[in-house]
């Protein structure tokens, strides 16, 4: 069996994938600032044989997940963001320094399409973009609708942001403190993926697929305009790439990948932009 983790600044998540058969075999989560139980939190560890990881916590949690496994288990890959890899050229100054969460995800990405825009709605909001050919172009990091959110300290904390509008609706003006931080977050971030599609699509001349995940992309899909697939699994599509170890991967069928609607012509992007550049 492999453990695969990817702990994240809110979130750390977890599966167990058949290393014969390549199903997913069960998953879970636990907050990434709490200390983890091993048999309580984490699955039985005397199946696992290898476990692949993305981090991007402190690197204190990193460590003591490792010295924690490592007695247990004999093979561990740790994802590490590099210069190049897989065919993505990363386009960070210092590749060390893209989080290895977007580095994923952007490798993921480009082995199922080639060349696309990946949206990771997490704690934060991160927008990153390879074009055919491989060269990740560096991306975009905003607060995730939570942090958003929390950071306004209007007593909202406990509220989900899940503005109750139909999916391609702008939500409106809130008229208690709820609804209008609920609805202000929500456009805030739609109106930013809405506005970097367009333009990185208009500014190199393609109309790129576009790919969501993340803990909220479910919701943020509803506001996003163009065509786009949501794939929860994608940081594990990521290290299924990086690492390959059942037959489906090393043929590189990466799980879970989503079927992609076409994208909207780079026209149509286009003439959406100059409206937009209008009001
Ligand atoms: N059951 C849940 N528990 C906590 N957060 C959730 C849950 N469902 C959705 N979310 C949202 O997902 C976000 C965490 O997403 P995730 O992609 O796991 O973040 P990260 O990778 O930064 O830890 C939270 O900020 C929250 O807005
Ligand atoms: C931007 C992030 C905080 C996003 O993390 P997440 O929301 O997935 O927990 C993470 O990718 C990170 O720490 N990146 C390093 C800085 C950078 O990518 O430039
Ligand atoms: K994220």
């Amino acid at each position: 069996m492999i453990l695969d983790l990817d702990i994240g600044n809110t979130l750390s998540k977890w599966r167990l994938k058949d290393r014969t058969t390549s199903e997913i075999r069960s998953r879970g989560a636990v907050w990434t600032r709490e200390q983890w139980r091993p048999g309580a939190d984490i699955p039985d560890l005397d199946v696992i044989t290898a476990i692949r990881i993305s981090n991007v916590a402190r690197s204190e949690v990193l460590e003591q997940t490792v010295s924690l496994l490592k007695r247990r288990v004999a093979t561990i890959h740790v994802a590490r963001s590099r210069r190049e890899a897989l065919g993505v050229i990363n386009g960070y100054e210092e590749p060390g320094r893209l989080g290895v969460d977007r580095w994923l995800v952007s490798l993921a990405g480009y082995q199922l399409t080639g060349g696309c825009m990946v949206v990771d709605c997490g704690s934060a909001i991160t927008v990153d973009t390879v074009l055919p050919g491989g060269a990740h172009l560096g991306g975009y990091i905003l607060p995730g609708l939570r942090l958003m959110k929390e950071s306004l300290q209007l007593g909202t904390r406990k509220v989900a942001i899940d503005p109750d509008v139909e999916p391609g609706a702008v939500p409106g003006p809130g008229r208690n403190t709820i609804d209008a931080v609920n609805h202000g977050v929500y456009l805030a971030a739609i109106s930013a993926i809405n506005r970097i599609y367009s333009e990185t699509c208009d500014g190199e001349n393609i109309a790129l697929p576009l790919l969501l995940t993340g803990g909220d992309a479910r919701v943020v899909s509803r506001g996003i305009e163009p065509p786009h697939a949501v794939w929860p699994d994608m940081v594990y599509a990521g290290l299924e790439a990086l690492f390959p170890l059942t037959v489906a991967e090393r043929a590189g069928r990466l799980a879970g990948a989503p079927v992609l609607p076409e994208p909207a012509s780079l026209e149509r992007i286009r003439a959406g932009l100059a409206f937009t550049s209008l009001l």
